[in-house]
């Protein structure tokens, strides 16, 4: 074990004193949970003067997060014949499959043996309605008269991942006499998600769901794991459930149509798990960057698995979240404090996660948990996926305090961090 205790002027605005607990590792990039206390600082980059707080005073205790076993949890198969991967997210008897391919939604058996009932309501936005909801609802109804599809068609944008826009979707439900039978679909990015299957775990106590992702976000994260919900004015996902769909079905195509700004966010999903659990990946993602960029249909479809394999295997390991699954929030504190300080929707999550991650690897330098090397890699794989790597200049310390004391890893006051250890040179 080792403690260590120190205080550290960060980035170079905030500052905070730390103790933290951690088991040594000769494995992969280490995060660690931290326990942080508020410390003061002399000046914003503004020139007012701020005094923080401690959050709690009391002694601290860490959570290490231990490294999953190489076997932990999911199971991947390609489909020597087509382009089609399959990844098994692995929670017994609510295990599903994640498909992903190529032209997936011209074959309906996918989502039509997933349907329990026979009323399915589609949950997507006007942006996408336009392009694939007559592709979806071909795909649900093909040759399978009984089925019955509905739709509830939502403002576009994170500002509507509200409450206010998840009674539309109820009102729906309830007005197309949806029962417990019935399978919320959601069409869409990880808004779209978030919100369909929060409100899937909440209609009637629980009815079906089914991920069909759009985005490259919501292909490589939003749609694995059952994290769902909605944003309250004071902080980001604090309302939501865990709720595992009946399957996820990635059609890869539905990323031609998606804008070069959308695929740089998903993309700083890509490096979160590279950087969390796979070195080589993310070596892979160094030297592919521009193939991605350029949405190169085989760079992408290997992040899509490769992501997918990582986050079902965590996801499998801790669905809850009580331990290892938080490595997945690498760069989130910051992050998410980012989004709802500038307004929801103002900076992308990608965006909001890229600068979080520059943040958590620069507290894990100072650290010295990480060498220089590590933090000048990030920030050129960042700035090559055309992410920002510097906090929004209106971000001021007091409201990084205050928006972060409402994160959901504050235990008992505190609050904790996930950051990047390596040890050996694994990375
Ligand atoms: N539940 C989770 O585990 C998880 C993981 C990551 C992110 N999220 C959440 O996901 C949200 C971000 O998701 P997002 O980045 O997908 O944003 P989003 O859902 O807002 O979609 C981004 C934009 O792209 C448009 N769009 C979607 N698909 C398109 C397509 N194929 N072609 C053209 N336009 C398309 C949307 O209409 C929207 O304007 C955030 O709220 C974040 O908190 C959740
Ligand atoms: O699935 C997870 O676990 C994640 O943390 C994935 C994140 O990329 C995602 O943004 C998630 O919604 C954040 O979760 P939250 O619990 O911090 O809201
Ligand atoms: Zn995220």
């Amino acid at each position: 074990m080792i403690m260590a205790f120190s205080s550290y002027n960060f980035n170079p605005f905030l500052s905070f004193s730390f103790s933290s607990t951690t088991t040594t590792t000769t494995l992969l990039p280490r995060l660690y949970s931290i326990k942080l206390k508020w410390k003061s600082r002399t000046s914003t980059p503004f020139g007012s003067k701020v005094v923080g707080s401690s959050i709690r005073s009391s002694p601290t205790q860490s959570i290490p997060v231990e490294s999953p076993s190489p076997s932990g949890g999911s199971k991947t198969m390609t489909s020597n014949s087509s382009a089609l991967t399959i990844v098994e997210v692995d929670l017994g008897n609510r295990s599903y499959p994640v498909y992903i391919g190529s032209g997936l939604l011209h074959h309906p058996h996918f989502l039509q043996k997933h349907l329990v009932g026979k009323k399915v309501l589609v949950v997507t936005n006007t942006t996408i309605a336009s392009l694939y909801l007559d592709k979806v609802i071909d795909a649900l109804t093909r040759d399978n008269p009984e089925i019955s599809v509905e739709t509830v068609i939502l403002p576009d944008g994170e500002k509507y991942k509200n409450m206010e826009t998840l009674m539309k979707v109820f009102q729906q439900a309830i007005e197309s006499r949806l029962d417990r039978r019935s399978t919320f679909l959601a069409l869409g990015g990880g808004v779209i998600g978030d919100m369909c299957g929060f409100a899937a775990s909440t209609f009637m106590r629980g009815a079906s769901f089914i991920q069909v992702p759009t985005t490259v976000m919501a292909q490589v994260d939003s749609s694995v794991g059952g994290k769902t919900a909605i944003n309250h004015p004071l902080g980001k996902n604090l309302i939501g459930s865990f709720y595992q769909p009946q399957c996820t079905l990635i059609d890869t195509d539905t990323l031609t149509t998606l804008s070069d700004r959308e695929l740089s966010s998903g993309l700083a999903e890509v490096i979160k798990c590279g950087l969390i659990m796979d070195a080589d990946f993310f070596k892979w993602q160094e030297e592919n960057i521009n193939a991605l960029l350029a949405k190169n249909p085989h760079a992408i479809a290997y992040a899509i698995k490769r992501s997918c394999e990582i986050k079902a295997q965590l996801v499998s390991l801790d669905e809850m979240e009580c331990g290892i699954r938080a490595i997945l929030n690498f760069g989130h504190t910051f992050g998410h404090a980012i989004e709802n300080g500038v307004g929801y929707g103002q900076w992308l999550h990608g965006e909001a996660i890229a600068v979080g991650m520059v943040m958590a690897a620069d507290l894990s330098l100072r650290l010295g948990w990480i060498d220089e090397t590590l933090v000048k890699r990030i920030h050129t794989i960042l700035e090559h996926a055309r992410l920002p790597t510097s906090p929004p200049q209106c971000m001021t310390f007091e409201m990084f305090k205050s928006i972060m004391s409402v994160d959901k890893k504050v235990a008992d006051g505190v609050l904790r961090l996930v950051l990047l250890k390596v040890s050996g040179s694994s990375l």
